[in-house]
């Protein structure tokens, strides 16, 4: 089976969507893969939710040789944690993106040129929402498990929130139910170092080309923080890059900087970093409390132990809280050097542990037992 890149497009008459800012949209269209069959009782899908530069194509093993592989491809496929025999495997990229669904790089029917900084403020729940749009679209009637890591698990643990009958289980990975200080600190200096570059032009830049230098150094402090401390000391040390004479790791970032402009948008990158920072479930409920008491469906938070932007305890104290209110939480741990990016590498460590995550809540269903009770097993041993 070849899979092709597929768009689901909608006018604002056929459905209107509107951003919790308050902004229908005349247009909207979604880029999204499949992966599998969805069943007779189309209850047998799996949503994949990217990260901040993540896009729609989690999964290469379908598509030509000379495809570009997946950025989850290790995870999803005949036998694979995200069983594609068993599974209908769905990622799109999120709106606000810059990969084929309505972002800022998209015309604007209403002015004939893109959006640009005109595009409407987004948030993590607005991407659920198109998300759930696309579902229906594709014919879903609930989804076995909503799983991604870092923005993309932000949109998971929004899913058993905004949607709590529709979802199974959800595997948030190395995210928060909301952004911590340090985090926003972080991606503060991503916004101005493309804010303050003179080619980012007040965000209307399209047709004079990317503030390059302002982008760049954003994604090269976003590296810094996916990445960990030894890290960097096990594949650079203080090495210098011969054709430079720069340290290595600086050439490292100077790579990972250019090569990020040739492929991400620069106010795409302000729309979702500023989605992540206004990310926090319990806005539209009041307090934590009475959002995770709408979470029916199974939690699987996985954190990594070097992670300097999601910390493990906050992952574990959520999971605590969960659990305390009587919902059905789990949390394991990655142990690796990678930091934060481990979700994208460790698949040794990764893919077991959904594997037998999904098979126990297939089992605890299949049994007619409630997860509440299973839960009891391991509840005091988090
Ligand atoms: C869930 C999501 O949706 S995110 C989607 C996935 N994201 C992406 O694919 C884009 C972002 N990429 C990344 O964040 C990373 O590449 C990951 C996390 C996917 C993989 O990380 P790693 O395997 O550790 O890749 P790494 O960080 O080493 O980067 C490798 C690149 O750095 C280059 N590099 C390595 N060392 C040096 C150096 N000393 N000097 C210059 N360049 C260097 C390599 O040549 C390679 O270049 P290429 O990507 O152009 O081929
Ligand atoms: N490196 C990943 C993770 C960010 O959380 C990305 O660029 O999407």
């Amino acid at each position: 089976m070849i899979v092709k890149e597929r768009f689901f497009s909608f006018t604002r008459d056929e459905i209107a969507f509107t951003t919790e800012s308050g902004y229908t949209f005349d247009e909207v269209q979604v880029a999204y893969e499949t992966y599998g069959s969805l069943n007779e009782d189309k209850d047998n899908a799996i949503l994949v939710l990217h990260a901040l530069s993540g896009d729609a194509h989690a999964a290469g093993f379908y598509t030509p040789q000379d495809a570009k592989p997946g950025w989850w491809d290790p995870m999803i496929g005949p036998g694979r944690a995200l069983d594609t025999e068993k599974f209908y495997v769905i990622c799109s990229n999120v709106l606000g993106g810059c990969r084929g669904t309505t972002g800022p790089t998209s015309l604007n029917p209403a002015i004939g040129k893109p959006y640009g900084i005109s595009f409407p403020s987004i948030n993590i729940r607005d991407m659920v929402r198109l998300q759930k749009v696309l579902l229906d679209h594709l014919g879903v009637k609930k989804l076995k498990l909503a799983i991604g890591g870092s923005m993309g698990g932000m949109q998971a643990l929004e899913w058993a929130v905004t949607f709590p009958d529709f979802v199974e289980a959800v595997v948030p990975i190395a995210t928060t139910h909301k952004l911590s200080p340090l985090a926003i600190a972080f991606n503060y200096l991503g916004i101005k170092a493309i804010e303050n570059d003179p080619e980012w032009r007040d965000g209307d830049y399209l047709e004079y080309g990317q503030p390059a230098k302002g982008l760049s150094l954003a994604r090269m402090i976003g590296t810094i923080t996916y990445k960990s401390d030894e890290l960097f000391k096990r594949r650079f040390d203080r090495a210098i890059n011969p054709d430079t004479g720069l340290f290595q790791v600086e050439s490292y970032l100077d790579h990972h900087g250019e090569s990020f402009v040739r492929r991400f948008d620069a106010n795409t990158y302000l729309y979702l970093v500023r989605a992540m920072n206004e990310h926090d479930i319990s806005k539209p409920y009041g307090s934590l409390e009475r959002t995770i008491r709408r979470i029916r469906s199974r939690v699987l938070m996985i954190g990594i132990d070097t992670d300097m932007l999601y910390f493990p305890d906050d992952m574990r104290n959520f999971i605590r809280r969960l659990n305390t209110a009587g919902g059905y939480g789990e949390y394991k741990e990655i142990k690796s050097c990678q930091g934060h990016d481990a979700f994208l590498i460790d698949f040794d460590q990764l893919s077991p542990i959904v594997k037998e995550f999904l098979e126990g809540t297939e089992e605890i269903l299949d049994s007619g037992r409630n997860f509440s009770d299973y839960n009891q097993s391991f509840r005091n041993n988090i």
